[in-house]
């Protein structure tokens, strides 16, 4: 038996027994599983080393800690209307009739050992993810990684934005608490504003008159089953896509648009990501320890008949209330049909029309480019694609005041302002901020590119100053050193700024580009005399 088991059937005993239980799994397993092929090739996938490229990776990972925290929720909460009388632990509520969801919504909160911190972990991990989606979109914008061959993973990417948006106002609207349910009747008055079809639209949503008996359990229907399930599919298909299509990079040594250079998927990128991920789960925790996030059972149950105030939707809902709040109180009579300019517009026209322009963007600037044959993988940088950066500024412009007039009454009565006042002068920032965010972001970023290249022309200065016999001073200039000391390659130099255009500006003139003696730029020079 023993010499058997020494040689093995195969002749391979000895080193059989030698290796490593772990090795002799991962051979078993890749006998079985096509392990090596896929495997071997993702454990070697090149990530860029840049920390820009963690925000896809923090949006992802609070949306695990949302999914883990959700699946939680659910075992306890009873998403129904009908009435109840509570009796839990919040004596002042103690007697109050409200719905079952509500109920339910206090027992997690009072009774459920670890519910309070597991509600308050959902929620938090609901505002970073959306944040999170919020600034990983913007990278993408304003380094241009949407450009071909990635149109469809920004497509994608701005259906996950939506569906987020959704899911996030369903888990709002679920508590069924006097904020949630004043959410809910601005939702239903936004549908009522809808020509024609809005108050059948409405009974249709509602089961009937608002608020009706259903709505808790469509939205909960909504917000555990079918929102997670098109999320989780299209986060899978959009990671398939960056694997895929490799991710884009930031220009450096070595980096070309046919490679990518970075840290490999096994060991180092895991270590980081994995990293992070400990960290997002950690600061949820803590957050949803110590900051206290939508105390329901101050604002009691949601009853028609009450509105709540002082109180303020999740910020990412923020600019739809801020720009139902801007839009003065326009109507138009058509055949005895009222038309509320003041909802339609702000609530239906205005988000239709920002995510039209988000997902036709890079097609419609690939057009007018004329880059539509050619594929991109390294990252632009923002000053580089003054038009494209301009308008990114002006539409966070346009956002932040929308943003701003969402809490233009917590603003009027924090600064002591009168908020007639406030909201006029939001009205004229909403037109005439992002046109002068625009127009100065473009001034920048051309300033930005033009300084730089005439630092390219000149050299840095070297720090000695020579002076002349007759008593002038002169600054010496040294070649920049157009990547990191110590780099791998040495890159093509980079070409010299536009002559004709130097040329006609005589301060403008680039010096010697060597070491050698150097008069410098003639501006600076004349600076430092
Ligand atoms: C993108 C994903 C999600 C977002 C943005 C989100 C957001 C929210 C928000 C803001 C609330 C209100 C929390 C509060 O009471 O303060 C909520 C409640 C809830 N969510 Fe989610 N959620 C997500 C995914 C999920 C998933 C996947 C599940 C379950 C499978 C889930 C189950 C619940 C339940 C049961 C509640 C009601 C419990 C309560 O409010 O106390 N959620 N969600
Ligand atoms: C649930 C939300 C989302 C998750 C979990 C997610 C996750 C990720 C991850 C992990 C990456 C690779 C790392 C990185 O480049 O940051 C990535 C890349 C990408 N994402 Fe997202 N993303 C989401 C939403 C979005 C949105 C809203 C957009 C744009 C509208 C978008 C567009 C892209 C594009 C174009 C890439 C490829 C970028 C490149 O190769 O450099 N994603 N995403």
């Amino acid at each position: 038996m023993g010499g058997e088991s020494a040689k093995g059937p195969m002749g391979h005993g000895p080193d059989h027994r030698a290796r490593h239980p772990a090795e002799r799994f991962a051979d078993a397993a890749d006998a079985r599983l096509p392990l090596h092929d896929g495997g071997g090739k993702l454990l070697r996938k090149a990530f860029p080393d840049h920390w820009s490229f963690l925000l896809g990776e923090l949006a992802l990972y609070s949306l695990i800690v949302l999914m883990l925290t959700g699946v939680w929720l659910t075992l306890f909460f009873t998403p129904e209307m009908r009435e109840v009388t509570y009796d839990g632990s919040h004596v002042p509520l103690r007697g109050v009739r409200m719905s079952a969801a509500f109920d339910s919504t206090l027992r997690i909160s009072f009774d459920v050992r670890g519910g309070l911190l597991i509600r308050q972990m959902h929620h938090w991990a609901a505002i970073v993810f959306l944040a999170a989606i919020g600034l990983h979109l913007l990278r993408i914008f304003f380094t241009g990684a949407f450009r071909r061959p990635r149109e469809a993973n920004w497509v994608i990417g701005v259906t996950l934005f939506v569906l987020a948006l959704a899911e996030g106002f369903a888990g709002y609207s679920l508590p069924d608490d006097l904020l949630s349910g004043t959410g809910l009747r601005i939702a239903q008055g936004i549908m009522l504003s809808i020509p024609v079809v809005g108050s059948y639209v409405s009974m249709f949503v509602f089961g009937g008159e608002f608020p009706g008996e259903d709505i808790i359990s469509r939205l909960y229907a909504m917000h555990i089953l079918l929102l997670p399930g098109l999320l989780i599919g299209l986060v899978t298909a959009h990671l398939i896509l960056v694997f895929h299509l490799k991710h884009t990079q930031w220009r450096g040594p070595g980096r070309t648009n046919g490679n990518v250079v970075g840290k490999p998927m096994y060991p180092q990128f895991m270590a980081t990501s994995g990293g992070l991920s400990l960290i997002v789960f950690g600061v949820l925790a803590l957050l949803a320890g110590l900051a206290q996030i939508n105390p329901v059972w101050t604002y009691g149950p949601y009853r028609p008949d009450q509105v709540s105030t002082g109180s303020q939707p999740d910020w990412y809902v923020g600019f739809l209330e801020g720009a139902l709040r801007l839009v003065p109180p326009w109507e138009t009579n058509i055949a005895g049909h009222t038309l509320m300019w003041n909802v339609l517009l702000p609530a239906v026209v205005l988000p239709g029309l920002l995510f039209l322009v988000l997902y036709a963007y890079p097609f419609v600037e690939q057009r007018l480019t004329g880059e539509w044959h050619q594929e991109h993988h390294l990252c632009d940088r923002p000053r580089e694609r003054p038009v494209r950066t301009g308008l990114g500024v002006a539409g966070i412009t346009f956002y932040g005041v929308l943003l701003l007039a969402g809490g233009n009454d917590v603003v009027a009565q924090s600064f002591h302002i009168s908020l007639n006042a406030l909201t006029w002068v939001l009205r004229v920032a909403l037109v005439v901020g992002p046109v002068l965010a625009f127009l100065l972001t473009r001034t920048v970023c051309r300033a930005l590119v033009w300084k730089e290249r005439e630092r390219l022309a000149t050299g840095d200065e070297s720090g000695e100053v020579r002076q002349s016999v007759a008593g002038g001073y002169e600054s010496d200039h040294r070649p920049v050193e157009k990547f990191r000391p110590g780099a791998p390659r040495t890159p093509a130099p980079a070409s010299p700024p536009d002559q004709s255009s130097l040329l006609s500006n005589p301060d403008r003139r680039p010096g010697p580009r060597t070491g050698t003696p150097s008069r410098g730029h003639p501006e600076r020079a004349r600076r430092r005399r």
